[in-house]
């Protein structure tokens, strides 16, 4: 289904685009914002999907996260998915911030009422990419794409690089929850959208699980993390970073990189603090 153009905004000599459409996927209306730099008007330019937190629409990371500057100046598009489906009027889904409506995880559900429109990642991985690429098809080069995120969206940009080897040039993070089913947010999502009979099928889905499986480009995995030492969230136990930089290093899996940001918070004031590091991570396996 083809994009409405709600909105075009001029930002950093390149334009952001509030975009429109009804999806296949989710059986709603979804909202996507992608930001176009000034070079994609003379040449294509590849894609950095940016997956936000809980609770954000397309516009959080547009309007605060600060990665247009960098995008600007190295040429990558950017694309802002929503977090979930809106409107699809299900009994519970606004009743809680981290479950239903804001809080998809990037996860096809499988229990229902959540499987009819709970899809996102079929929707991220498959049919946004596939309906951009063909409308600006003019603009962006299909052939090079990557992926990053905050928190629920650093999950996301984790467990989708991780299962599909080859479909990213490479993945970063900010604050990430690193091992869903082992935290709070996690347990909650995953019984929810998976239910609790089989607890094997959520580790399909947990990126310090499927790291372990990490083969592909003979174990090297392009991947950036930041946490914030200041982060609640991260001293909640709801992150857990360590545990995938445990796995991490057991399974032998190289070129990634930890850092730990002294006394950042999980906010945007942390994000767009190294949003210009994330671009310019994507930067150098895009060009
Ligand atoms: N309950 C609060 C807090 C929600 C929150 O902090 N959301 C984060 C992502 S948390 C993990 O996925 C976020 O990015 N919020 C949006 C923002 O602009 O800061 C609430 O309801 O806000």
């Amino acid at each position: 289904m083809s994009f409405e153009t709600k909105s075009t905004i001029a930002t950093f000599g390149g334009k952001l685009l509030k975009l429109s459409h009804t999806s296949t996927t989710t059986k709603t209306p979804m909202n996507v914002n992608l930001y176009l730099p000034p070079a994609s008007s003379t040449t294509k330019v590849p894609v950095l999907i940016y997956l936000s937190g809980l609770t954000c629409t397309p516009d959080n990371c547009s309007e605060k996260g600060f990665f247009h500057a960098a995008a600007s100046a190295a040429g990558i598009a950017i694309l802002y998915p929503d977090t979930s489906p809106r409107g699809a009027n299900l009994p519970g889904e606004t009743d809680s911030w981290d479950f239903g409506a804001g809080a998809g995880f990037y996860i096809n559900a499988t229990v229902e009422p959540w499987s009819g429109h709970y899809n996102m990642e079929s929707y991220v991985t498959s049919e946004l990419p596939e309906a951009i690429f063909e409308q600006f098809g003019d603009k962006l080069d299909s052939g090079r794409v990557s992926i990053t995120g905050h928190s629920m969206g650093g999950h996301g940009a984790l467990t989708l690089f991780l299962k599909n080897p080859g479909k990213y040039r490479s993945v970063s993070a900010l604050a990430p929850i690193c091992n869903p089913s082992q935290c709070p947010w996690g347990k909650k999502t995953f019984a929810g959208y998976f239910g609790t009979r089989d607890k094997e099928e959520w580790k399909k889905h947990d990126a310090t699980e499927l790291v372990k499986g990490w083969k592909h480009d003979g174990g090297k995995l392009p991947l950036l993390i930041d946490v914030g030492t200041g982060d609640n969230f991260y001293k909640q136990g709801q992150l857990l970073p360590e545990n995938l930089e445990k796995a991490v290093k057991e399974a032998g899996v190289e070129g990634v990189k930890f850092r730990y940001q002294e006394d950042y918070d999980h906010s945007y004031y942390f994000i767009s603090s190294f949003a210009k590091d994330h671009v310019e991570h994507a930067a150098k396996y895009l060009f």
